[in-house]
């Protein structure tokens, strides 16, 4: 008898993010990614994030609960995706091409110290590449959420954090898992040490 397709994606979901689990350098860059992620926000400076598709609904995902909240009542903080503004996203890729919709906005709104947060399951998306390029030259701190496929990411990130699967929607569920466990800890740092802002 076939398997049933629906319960078939969850176990592979399940199996992905076990592996996930057990991955040390994964967990160790999430943990290095909150640190940074927490240090930049105290010191006045801001979040940054992009991607493509369901990676762009991440990216806007991760900065509302940066500015709103996770779970735990305390004050906004900065984080902005550059992926909702349909005037400058259309305006840039209509004057100067697609690559530069991140690219444009970074070089605009970006300042040294910032943090720019790439999403791409595939490490390869022009776009991205130009952004996180933008990014190093203007002194942001450059960190990248990645795949199996995307490990060459590493040249132009501080920091990586690559999901162990080749599978996009796979990819993007242990991102979202990773992002979540990432709000978790900035907000339990931010809001223990709100009395030192
Ligand atoms: O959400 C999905 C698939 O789950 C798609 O929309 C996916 O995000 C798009 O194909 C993106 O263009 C992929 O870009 P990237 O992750 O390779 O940078
Ligand atoms: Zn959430």
């Amino acid at each position: 008898m076939s398997q049933n397709p629906i319960a078939v994606h969850f176990q592979q979901s399940l199996a992905a993010l076990q592996r996930a689990a057990n991955d040390t350098t994964l967990l160790a860059a999430a943990s290095e990614i909150a640190v940074t992620i927490i240090d930049a926000l105290r010191s006045g400076n801001k979040v940054l994030l992009i991607g493509n598709g369901g990676s762009a609904a991440d990216a806007q995902h991760i900065a509302s609960e940066i500015v709103g909240r996770y779970r735990k009542e305390r004050p906004g903080y900065a984080a902005i995706a550059l992926t909702t503004d349909t005037s400058a996203l259309t305006a840039i890729s209509n004057d100067y091409g697609f690559e530069r919709i991140f690219c444009r906005q970074i070089e605009s709104l970006g300042r040294p110290g910032d943090i720019l947060l790439a999403l791409s399951t595939s490490g390869r998306s022009p776009n991205i590449l130009t952004a996180l390029d933008a990014a190093r030259r203007l002194g942001l701190v450059t960190a990248g959420f990645t795949g199996l496929k995307g490990q060459s990411l590493r040249e132009v990130c501080d920091h990586l954090l690559v999901a162990p699967s080749d599978d996009t929607p796979v990819i993007q569920q242990i991102h979202m898992t990773a992002a979540h466990a990432i709000c978790d800890t900035v907000e339990h740092a931010l809001a223990d040490g709100d009395s030192d802002r």
